[in-house]
């Protein structure tokens, strides 16, 4: 790909970009929504407390059958089983970035200019317990907020301009699902994304089934 010159705007360059930016936001979101499915599907003693909580913000929100951006904050649970979900199911290594200069940490390790290095992520996470406990952020009620030990967004210059609509869009998505259906692993097991290499995807590898039954 071309280098961006900004006193000549190249067309071709800027679409490239855009059709890439637009390619990664559905990949990403899509691996997360399909990754909150199987985790609320592999506990669906949650589904209840989820569900009532649905059913009040649409009770209390919705004109005409849609519900208002501003109701996305009442849904404080459903946010908190989101990111513990994100926080869970990330890649063992990745935020891969490039060194643009010598760099030494404190410890004396020192990374040369053009190296491109990946975070063990999975590290990070064990600073809180790896088991799932899906209203461990209610206090927090912004599944994309960024902390130090939460990198599904990345963190520094570079993080995810697009997390806060990835987060909207899945509960939109989920507020929607849970209110139509109840749904649980073919297995009645907990079934994990699986994992390719340091990759985690549930999207092409794993052959779990999941059972949809509409509600009444
Ligand atoms: C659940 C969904 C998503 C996940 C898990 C995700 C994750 C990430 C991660 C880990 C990074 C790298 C951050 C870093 O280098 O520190 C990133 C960067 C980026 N993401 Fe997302 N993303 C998601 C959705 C989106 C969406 C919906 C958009 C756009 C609408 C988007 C646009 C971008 C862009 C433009 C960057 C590059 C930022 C930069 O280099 O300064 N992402 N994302």
């Amino acid at each position: 790909m071309e280098e961006h010159d900004p006193n000549n705007i190249s067309c071709p360059y800027l679409l490239d970009r855009i059709y890439l930016i637009i390619f990664a936001s559905i990949h990403t979101t899509a691996i997360a929504i399909t990754n909150v499915i199987l985790s609320l599907a592999s506990r669906p003693e949650y589904m209840q407390e989820l569900y009532e909580e649905q059913l009040k913000v649409h009770k209390e929100t919705n004109v005409n059958g849609i519900i208002p951006f501003e109701a996305l904050s009442d849904m404080k649970k459903l946010d908190s089983f989101i990111r513990e979900t994100l926080r869970l199911s990330v890649n063992v290594a990745g935020i891969d970035h490039l060194v643009k200069k010598d760099y030494t940490f404190s410890n004396g390790l020192q990374i040369p200019k053009n190296c491109i290095t990946s975070i063990y992520i999975d590290d990070v996470y064990r600073d809180e317990p790896k088991s799932f406990e899906p209203f461990r952020h209610l206090d927090i009620n912004i599944a994309s907020k960024v902390t130090k030990n939460f990198l599904t967004f990345g963190n520094g210059k570079h993080t995810c301009p697009g997390r806060q609509l990835a987060v909207n869009n899945i509960k939109f998505f989920m507020h929607n699902v849970i209110l139509k259906y109840n749904f649980r692993t073919v297995s009645s097991k907990i079934e994990e994304s699986r994992g390719t290499g340091f990759t985690a995807l549930p999207v092409e590898t794993s052959t779990a089934g999941v059972i949809f039954e509409k509600r009444v």
